[in-house]
């Protein structure tokens, strides 16, 4: 179950998760973010787009304390986390995973051993036992079959190894997820199952998950609201309607353009001829699903 800080939750029990104010990040002369705004709801799925080089990773990366920025606060689960040591925002840290672009796993490392880094940094006295314990069940959970533990990276798939940083985001029992990119490089059907895993899991686990995407179909498919980022900062935030509502150039052209209306056309064939298959089930296609990622990748 989610825990929160007993000053996370306001009078209306809406606080959100994650709030940014007043962000600015530069590298040198370039202005990536200016005053942005952001707030992520408890227990949603925010999907965060925006054109290529608009600070989609830096904003998740000074989220996550990464990037320090030039101003602004960041609070999440209700705590201030800019300006504050490691060891302070442990408890903070401790509560969310984060499954960066590409899957950035250690190469050098099994499946099994990139899901136990976060608990033996988090937790150094747990039991080499515990730890294969943990690791097992956290692959299985994502959908990977159980022998996968002991296999290398590059031994995997794309999407088996998608699923594999999945299970060390997972490593923790997180409330809040981050996922940058998480089908990127995928397949269709690929990402189609890895949609569903997402949902399915963000169901059981309660989690809230903010989610850095280019794919339209991920949006319309699992996303429960969307932040578009342009011009430096969070234009509008809002469900895809209230989005195709709103009268800005980049987003008529990236909803309504040609790529925009075939995720439409394909949300509409899954939900006519596959409800329970389409990329918001529940999950009960994922052995097929995982059968057709590994052999599709
Ligand atoms: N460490 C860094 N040093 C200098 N510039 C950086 C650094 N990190 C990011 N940038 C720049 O900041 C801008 C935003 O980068 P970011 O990776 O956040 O974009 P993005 O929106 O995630 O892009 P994409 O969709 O292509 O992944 C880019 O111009 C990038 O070159």
């Amino acid at each position: 179950m989610p825990h929160f800080a007993s000053n996370d939750t306001g009078a209306d029990g809406a606080e959100p998760v994650i709030r940014v104010t007043g962000l600015r990040n530069s590298f040198g002369e370039q202005v990536i973010h200016e005053d942005l705004d952001l707030e992520v709801r408890r227990g949603e799925i925010l999907g965060v787009v925006g054109g290529s080089g608009t600070g989609k990773s830096v904003l998740m990366r000074s989220i996550i304390g990464l990037q320090t920025p030039d101003a602004g606060e960041v609070r999440v689960f209700g705590e201030p986390t800019l300006g504050r040591s490691e060891a302070e925002t442990v408890d903070i840290r401790k509560r969310w995973g984060v499954l960066f672009q590409g899957g950035a796993l250690f190469s050098t490392l099994t499946v099994a051993e990139n899901v136990q880094v976060p608990l033996r940094e988090f937790y150094p006295d747990l039991s080499l036992s515990l730890l294969d314990e943990i690791a097992s069940y956290k692959v299985v959970m994502t959908g990977l079959p159980a022998d996968a533990g002991p296999k290398f990276p590059a031994e995997l798939s794309g999407g088996m190894k998608k699923r594999a940083g999945l299970a060390r985001a997972l490593a923790l029992d997180p409330d809040l997820l981050f996922l940058d990119e998480p089908t990127a490089g995928l397949d269709p059907i690929g990402a189609a199952a890895f949609d569903e895993l997402t949902a399915s899991l963000q169901k059981t686990l309660g989690l809230t998950v903010f989610l850095i995407t280019h794919d339209l179909d991920t949006l319309y498919a699992i996303c429960d609201r969307v932040a578009v980022l342009a011009d430096r900062r969070v234009i509008a935030v809002g469900t895809i309607p209230e989005l195709l509502a709103l009268d800005h150039p980049w987003i008529q052209e990236y909803f309504n353009g040609p790529r925009g209306r075939a995720a439409v056309a394909s949300q509409k064939r899954a939900a006519e001829h596959e409800p329970a298959a389409g990329r918001t089930g529940d999950g009960a296609t994922a052995a097929a699903d995982d059968r057709r990622l590994s052999g599709a990748e």
